[in-house]
């Protein structure tokens, strides 16, 4: 009966001409509404980057997550978490930290001691805290892989060998770390997770609106090493420009967006005024990293970790706290060359022969105060200490200790590795994404001035208790006595 009545429609179709029309717009109609379908599905299965995937619905999602597993932790909800969560509802283009404003154009009224703990740009500066390598479009676009959040941070000490470290560590195929260094959990935590695993805009010039066509992002070591300009990953971005990027990549400088820059204003533009990318995609077993030095003497970064995932691992790189403080003035003074002499910020009173402990350059190096407030949330296996000295006279040695830590096969030996003469230190005989050798940037290494032996020596009995206590907490004799 169906089977007749179908013939019957199709018969009348063929004899009507308008029925015959009406039939063909019908077929067409089908074919638009598969077509719509297809897309619907296709646009689905896009990263969700390029959807603009900021949406709501998705972090809300995603914070519930967090912040029940947070509360399920304590039976209450987490106020840290709680804070994390209610700025991660904000909205990208709000992001504009002060990631890299030097405290001394914040408080102009000369020199402070402790100007040296906040201003930590050198790592952006000298491109050791550059890009990743490998062009994060690449991995965009082919959509491997997802940001996560760190599952291993190295999180002091300031001027330790940190930069080394994870630069020797990059070279393993599982682990993927972010160049710069986040600040996160000190400085930026009130960006919340989404900065923290995405990218932002960075930097106190840098406008909201993004630039008319793609972005950029450039270091002086790159430059220096003839790599073409990695654009950064930062998904509205190329929402605006879907179909890719121009070779031309636009700089935002002088309060303008050059589309064209030179080479020597991208030499001279400042880290701070780039877009960047954080977390980088790591496909599954892969181990996302980051590096901030100044975590280890922050005093919130313990619990604002611990809020984020109890199982992070914690590395530690350790120098002597004497030859660790003489590096981190050197540091100041090779940006502020007019500020007073070690010896006499050294003491409070140098007749009296009291150290000033307030100076950040003396009080980072107490690391058995530090250590202390970090046992309050972690416990020892979960915090790997690396020696400072070692990592310079056996850095495969002590690479080979991390990869053990972090659960990794040991790939990183000391066949990649050869000294220096010229520079001084180990270097890598090829840097990750490269095949050319690659020794660290001239702001690692510096010569460090004279220093009155008779001060030294005060301030070598100073710290003595404190490292005694810190080779009892760690178990671990790091010979700086
Ligand atoms: N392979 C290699 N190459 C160059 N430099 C090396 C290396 N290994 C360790 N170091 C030491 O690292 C010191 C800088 O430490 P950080 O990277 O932690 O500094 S920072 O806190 O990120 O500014 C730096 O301190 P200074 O010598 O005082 O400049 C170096 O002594």
């Amino acid at each position: 009966m169906e089977y007749s009545l179908f013939c019957h429609h199709l018969y009348a179709l063929s004899v009507s001409p308008v029925k015959k029309k009406l039939g063909l717009l019908f077929i067409m109609l089908l074919l638009w509404v598969y077509m719509l379908y297809s897309c619907v599905g296709f646009c689905a299965t896009m990263p969700r980057s390029l959807l603009g995937d900021n949406s709501n619905n998705n972090r809300a999602r995603e914070t519930e997550f967090v912040g029940k597993y947070a509360e399920a932790e304590s039976g209450r909800p987490d106020p840290v978490m709680s804070k994390l969560l209610s700025r991660a509802q904000s909205s990208w283009t709000d992001i504009e930290s002060d990631y890299d404003e030097p405290t001394f154009r914040r408080a102009p009224r000369g020199f402070s001691k402790n100007d040296v703990e906040v201003d930590r740009a050198d790592d952006w500066e000298d491109g050791q805290g550059g890009e990743p390598r490998v062009s994060p479009l690449s991995s965009f676009s082919s959509g491997s892989g997802s940001k996560k959040l760190p599952q291993a941070i190295i999180i002091g000490v300031k001027k330790g060998g940190t930069r080394a470290l994870l630069e020797f560590l990059r070279v393993h195929p599982d682990i993927r770390a972010v160049g710069a260094e986040p600040h996160f959990f000190d400085r930026n935590y009130d960006n919340g997770l989404d900065w923290y695993r995405g990218g932002a805009f960075v930097g106190l010039s840098a406008p909201k609106k993004p630039p008319p066509t793609g972005h950029i992002g450039h270091d002086r070591e790159e430059e220096s090493r003839g790599l073409p300009c990695p654009p950064l990953e930062l998904a509205w971005l190329y929402q605006l420009k879907p179909q890719g990027y121009s070779a031309q990549l636009p700089v935002w400088f002088s309060n303008r967006w050059l589309m064209s820059p030179t080479s020597s204003v991208l030499s001279s533009v400042r880290s701070s005024e780039l877009i960047r990318d954080l977390m980088p995609k790591t496909l599954e077993g892969q181990i996302t990293m980051e590096k901030t030095p100044s975590y280890f003497v922050t005093r919130e970064a313990p619990a604002r970790i611990y809020a984020l995932s109890r199982d992070t691992k914690l590395i530690v790189v350790v120098r002597d706290p004497v030859t660790r403080a003489i590096s981190d003035y050197t540091q100041t003074l090779s940006k502020k060359p007019d500020i007073p002499t070690f010896e006499s910020l050294t003491f409070k009173n140098r007749t009296t022969g009291l150290i000033d402990t307030s100076w950040s350059a003396i009080q980072i190096g107490i690391y058995a105060k530090h250590l202390d407030n970090w046992l309050q949330y972690f416990p020892m296996e979960q915090i790997l200490f690396v020696s400072g000295e070692r990592l310079i006279t056996d850095p495969a040695g002590e690479l080979g200790r991390v990869q053990d830590f972090l659960g990794l096969k040991r790939i990183i030996t000391d066949k990649h590795f050869y000294f220096n003469q010229t520079k001084g230190f180990p270097c890598l005989k090829k840097a990750e994404g490269s095949s050319k050798p690659h020794c660290l940037g001239k702001t690692k290494g510096r010569t460090h001035p004279n220093i009155d032996p008779e001060v030294v020596q005060r301030l070598r009995d100073f710290y003595r208790p404190f490292n005694m206590k810190f080779y009892q907490m760690t178990g671990h004799n790091f010979g700086w006595d």
